[in-house]
C-alpha cells in the first residue's frame, strides 16, 4: 500500500502581474501556475533570471497578492498570518543587521518569535553548531565572508523551528565549499523531516540537492517532476565496470553488436568539475604544500622563458 504523501504546499491558477504606479498592467511575471509540494521533500524552483522564482515565494509567503488563483499552505490560504509561525524564509539578499553579531542576531529574530528565554538560548547555540559558526559566534556579521553571511542567514530562517523552509537561491555568490555546506545543511534539514523549498538557476546545485523540481520560463511551468525520471535518458543503457579485461570487452561488444544496439561506445567515466574541486580542496587542506598536478604528466619539456619574461620576472 502506498500512502499519499501530506501535501504542504498548493498552488491553484497562481498568478502575478505586476502593474506600474498608475495600475497599468506592466509585467506577468507569473502566468496560471499549478503545483503541489509534499512534506518532507526538496523541491526546487528552477529557471533563468526574471522567471518568476521569487515572485512565486513572496506568492507563498503571502508578501505579495495574486493578480488570480490560491496558495494554500498547510491548507490555509497564504493571506493567514498565523501559518507564519511554522515557516521559515531565506530572501535572496542578505538583510542582517551588520553591527550584531552571530548570537545577537539569532537572540533578536527569537525574540520576534516570543521564544521564552530558556528555549531560546538553547535553540540560538544548537543553530549556531549546526551552520558551523560556533569559533565566529562573537564577530559582527560586517566581517563575515558571503558564505558565513549565508549560513547565518540559514540558521536565522530556522529560529522558529519551522516545518516548511523557502530559501531564495541560498548558495547565490558562495564559492564550491560555501555551496556544498549549504547544499549538506538543507539534506540534513530533509533528515529531520522538514520540507525545503529552494530556488536557483544553478543547474548542477538544483541536480544535484532537488527530490524533484519546477522548471519556469517567462513566469510559465515548463516542466515539472522527480529529478532521477527527468534525467534519465530512456532509450540509452549504461553498464560500469572495473578492471575488465580487453578481450572480455572485445565479447562484450560482439554480443552488443549480435543483438542489433545501437550507436555503441566504450569509454571512462568522467567525474565533475565540483567533485574534483572538493576533493583537491580537501586533500590541500590535509597535506599542505604543493600537489603533483595531472599537467606534470606532460611529457613535452617546457619553452625556455624568453629573455623579456626572464627579466620582467627577475625585476618583479
Ligand atoms: N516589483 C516589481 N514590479 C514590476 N515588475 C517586477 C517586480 N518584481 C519582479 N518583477 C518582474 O517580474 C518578472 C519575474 O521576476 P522574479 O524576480 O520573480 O524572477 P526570478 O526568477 O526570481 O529572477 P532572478 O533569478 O533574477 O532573481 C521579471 O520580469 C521582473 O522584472
Amino acid at each position: 500500500m502506498t500512502m499519499t504523501p501530506e501535501v504542504i504546499i498548493e498552488t491553484r491558477n497562481l498568478t502575478k502581474v505586476y502593474r506600474d504606479f498608475w495600475g497599468r498592467k506592466k509585467v506577468q511575471a507569473l502566468k496560471a501556475l499549478d503545483l503541489q509540494v509534499h512534506r518532507g521533500e526538496i523541491f526546487g524552483l528552477l529557471g533563468p533570471n526574471g522567471s518568476g522564482k521569487t515572485t512565486t515565494i513572496k506568492l507563498l509567503l503571502g508578501l505579495l497578492f495574486p493578480t488570480e488563483g490560491d496558495a494554500l499552505i498547510f491548507n490555509e490560504p497564504t493571506s493567514n498570518v498565523t501559518k507564519n509561525e511554522r515557516i521559515g524564509y531565506l530572501p535572496e539578499e542578505s538583510y542582517l543587521y551588520k553591527f550584531l553579531n552571530a548570537e545577537e542576531t539569532l537572540q533578536f529574530y527569537g525574540r520576534l518569535f516570543k521564544i521564552p528565554a530558556s528555549e531560546r538560548n538553547k535553540r540560538v547555540g544548537q543553530l549556531i553548531d549546526m551552520v558551523g559558526l560556533s569559533g565566529a559566534k562573537h564577530r559582527q556579521l560586517r566581517e563575515y565572508s558571503k558564505g558565513m553571511q549565508r549560513r547565518i542567514g540559514l540558521a536565522q530562517a530556522l529560529i522558529n523551528n519551522p516545518e516548511l523552509i523557502l530559501l531564495d537561491e541560498p548558495t547565490s555568490g558562495l564559492d564550491p565549499i560555501g555551496t556544498a555546506e549549504i547544499k549538506e545543511l538543507i539534506r540534513d534539514l530533509r533528515e529531520q523531516g522538514k520540507t525545503v523549498v529552494l530556488s536557483g538557476h544553478l543547474l548542477a546545485d538544483m541536480q544535484d540537492i532537488c527530490d524533484r523540481i519546477a522548471i519556469l520560463h517567462r513566469g510559465e511551468l515548463k516542466e515539472l517532476g522527480k529529478v532521477s525520471d527527468l534525467l534519465t535518458v530512456q532509450d540509452v543503457t549504461q553498464v560500469k565496470v572495473r578492471n575488465l579485461p580487453p578481450a572480455a570487452l572485445e565479447e562484450v561488444r560482439q554480443v552488443i553488436q549480435r543483438h542489433g544496439g545501437e550507436d555503441l561506445t566504450i569509454d571512462h567515466p568522467t567525474t565533475t568539475l565540483e567533485e574534483l574541486f572538493l576533493r583537491i580542496v580537501r586533500e590541500s587542506e590535509l597535506h599542505p604544500g604543493r600537489r603533483k598536478v595531472a599537467g606534470d604528466r606532460v611529457e613535452s619539456p617546457k619553452p625556455a622563458a624568453t629573455p623579456e619574461l626572464a627579466e620582467s620576472r627577475s625585476t618583479s
